[in-house]
């Protein structure tokens, strides 16, 4: 069930022949720079090469890779001659290969053959142009480079070498924008898993299988599927897929990646450290990330409105650093008119919004709201005063210490208001 590296390597190394150029068959395929043409092997072409003063040639026939070699040559040659492939080829990939998303597709044959298909994975995305907290990004960005040099640990411990992430919060607050920069900044393959096209338990581990080392594994609006019960997959087969028994036999270093609105109404047994390692929050826009918006969309490092704008954000109003981004861009000629159109906004839909999405639950019937939705900067109590704010906040803030020491589970966002 599991592809064949080595099948890959070979085919990687005899691509990156020259002669491949003088065959009588090749295919040419686009490559990702501008005017760059690659030469691909034809099925059914003989290829030959040498190694050490040996003949070898090979024979593609059928996604299959026939070695022949002389006898007398094969017990000098043979195995320095893997050697020379793995090195060459990985030299190679390294070099040539792009990142790629993959995406699941239905099986309508039954067949699981190709179950994803992939494309150039070209999102601009960076850690630089998401709008978050230094402090937060940072902690992120430094616990995804000690994972992926993690391995020798990982391997101590018996522990598949598999790091999970949940990004939660409203939608147009920048999961999707995140998970890709956490691809760029890794160079890792993506692969999206779609829920809705995934035939059983079964299938699923079967895509996990398929999936290669150094890549993402995400499944976008886990809490979405699991409410709506829009996918044949059961939760039993969701908390396997997350504890990635089986990722341990085809190469591990991955990393799994899920994104939810809310994790509020999700079963605790999907939350649970092991399964999900690290949580990371994605607010409303504050202040401070409406600067960043400002400064990369508008080109505005301050402005006179600025003390304006903080303060609506300090009365609570709140939109999703989406729809800002989308009122800047729409006036991007005009900062000053991009400005007011924010403000204007803020004023109408942000109060509205705040209030109905996040704070309704928490003001009006009173109860507590579980840890993670209370506190966040970002205008959940927007009708109450500052200073009832931050009462609430070293409240709800204690909480959540408590409740991660329950979990034992990382939660970024908690750590850094607790911090
Ligand atoms: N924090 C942010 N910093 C910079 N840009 C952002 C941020 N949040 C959203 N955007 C911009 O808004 C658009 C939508 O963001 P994105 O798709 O990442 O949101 P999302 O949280 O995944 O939303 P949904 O839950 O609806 O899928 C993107 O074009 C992105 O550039
Ligand atoms: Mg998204």
């Amino acid at each position: 069930m599991q592809r064949n590296q080595l099948y890959h390597k070979v085919l990687v190394y005899l691509n990156s022949l020259t002669f491949i150029e003088d065959s009588d068959f090749t295919n040419l395929f686009t490559g990702k720079k501008p005017n760059e043409i690659v030469l691909h092997l034809d099925p059914n072409q003989i290829i030959e090469d040498d190694f050490l003063g040996a003949k070898i040639s090979w024979i593609n026939e059928d996604k299959t890779l026939v070695l022949k070699i002389r006898k007398a040559d094969k017990r000098r040659v043979l195995r320095p001659y893997l050697q020379h492939i793995h090195s060459v080829s990985d030299e190679f990939d390294d070099k040539k290969r792009g990142l790629k998303l993959h995406v699941n597709v239905v099986d309508h044959q039954g067949d699981r053959k190709e179950r994803w298909r992939s494309v150039p994975f070209t999102h601009p995305s960076s850690f630089e142009t998401i709008a978050m907290e230094s402090d937060l990004k940072n902690k992120v960005k430094s616990d995804l480079y000690s994972f992926a040099k993690a391995k020798q640990y990982y391997h101590r411990l018996g522990r598949v070498w598999k790091r999970s992430y949940l990004l939660y919060g409203p939608s147009g607050t920048g999961k999707s924008s995140f998970i890709a920069a956490m691809a760029n900044f890794l160079s890792y393959d993506v692969y999206d898993l779609d829920l809705s096209k995934v035939s059983d338990d079964s299938d699923l581990k079967f895509l996990l299988l398929q999936t290669t080392t150094k890549s993402l594994v995400v499944i976008e609006d886990l809490d979405r599927y699991l409410s709506e019960k829009s996918t044949a997959v059961s939760l039993q087969g969701i908390l396997s897929f997350m504890d990635g028994i089986l990722s341990s036999s085809c190469g591990e270093e991955r990393i799994m990646v899920f994104t939810m609105n809310r994790k509020d109404h999700v079963d605790p047994a999907i939350l649970r450290p092991g399964r999900i390692d690290v949580h990371i929050h994605f607010p409303l826009c504050n202040f401070t990330a409406f600067k960043t918006l400002a400064n990369s969309y508008l080109g505005l490092k301050d402005h006179k409105l600025f003390p304006q704008v903080e303060e609506i954000f300090q009365n609570g109003a709140s939109l999703s650093p989406a729809e800002i981004g989308e009122l800047m861009i729409a006036n991007r000629n005009s900062p000053s008119r991009a400005l007011k159109t924010v403000i204007n906004a803020l004023q109408t839909d942000g109060d509205g919004r705040g209030a109905l999405n996040l704070g309704r639950g928490s003001c009006e019937n009173g109860s507590r709201k579980p840890v993670e939705e209370i506190g966040e900067p970002s205008g959940v109590f927007c009708k109450e005063g500052a200073n009832a704010v931050k009462e609430l906040k070293k409240l709800y803030g204690f909480l959540r210490v408590k409740s991660c020491r329950k979990s034992q589970s990382f939660d970024l966002n908690s750590r850094q208001n607790e911090g």
